[in-house]
């Protein structure tokens, strides 16, 4: 199974092209009050520069916090963004008035929001042929009035029972060094790095090219189902 990789928190062009380069599935764009913020200019402008780059290339997702539903549809028209997530403390009624797929960050409080997000997400089935789901989890870790970004990692066993539960992408503190043990621990669809592919706040293209090489080695050795066939 070829995981689902999400690299969030692009702030250029150049590193949005390295992280495409780097085999990324999904960038991520921040309009979010964040370090990593991006004006609607300049996410217009990433994502025109994506959108030249040969198939298959990344899809361009918009991340916000508690926005309304309108301004999130009139962002995700203007820039031509190709999914949404919403990191906030949005209802689980939550209704954008746009089709495309919505992936919800789910910090496992045991919140009745975040239960009633993912009996949604459960409900919703699975679009086929795409490569996000409909709907998914995004799994991150729970800081008191931080909404993500924050380089801590979430409960990798809590988020195994998750991920049985409904289609999830594993968050928070992954880097190339422990995004293997996160996945086999959790299982998930994909995975969405942040903090761990910057280099003094940037985002930084051999970071970025590990953790994906990381992650599909990974792949590689579960498709194979052993070690030693991957070495044959
Ligand atoms: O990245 C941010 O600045 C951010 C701001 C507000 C909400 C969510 C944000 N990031 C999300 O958090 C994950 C995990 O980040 P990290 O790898 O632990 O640094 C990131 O991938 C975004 O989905």
């Amino acid at each position: 199974m070829s995981r689902i990789i999400k690299i969030c928190g692009l702030r250029t062009i150049d590193r949005a092209l390295a992280a495409a380069t780097a085999g990324a599935d999904l960038i991520g764009l921040v309009f979010a009050p964040s370090r990593r913020r991006v004006t609607v200019a300049e996410a217009q402008a990433i994502a025109a520069a994506v959108r030249t780059l040969p198939p298959p290339r990344p899809l361009i997702v918009g991340l916000f916090v508690n926005e309304p539903a309108h301004v999130i549809a009139e962002i995700a028209r203007t820039v031509g963004l190709e999914a949404i997530q919403l990191s906030g403390d949005e209802p689980a009624d939550f209704s954008i008035p746009i089709e495309l797929p919505l992936i919800k960050a789910i910090r496992m409080t045991g919140d009745p929001t975040e239960e009633a997000w993912l009996a949604r997400i459960a409900a919703t089935k699975p679009a086929t042929g795409n490569r996000l789901p409909t709907m998914t989890a995004l799994v991150d870790a729970h800081i008191a009035g931080v909404y993500g970004g924050t380089g801590q990692q979430a409960d990798w066993q809590r988020a195994a029972h998750l991920a049985r539960r409904v289609p999830t992408l594993l968050a928070g503190g992954l880097t190339p060094a422990n995004v293997a043990q996160a996945i086999a621990v959790v299982n998930p669809l994909g995975v969405d790095v942040s903090s761990g592919v910057e280099r003094d706040g940037q985002k930084d293209p051999e970071l970025m090219a590990a953790f994906v090489r990381a992650v599909r080695m990974s792949d590689a050795v579960a498709e194979c189902g052993a070690e030693r066939c991957c070495t044959e």
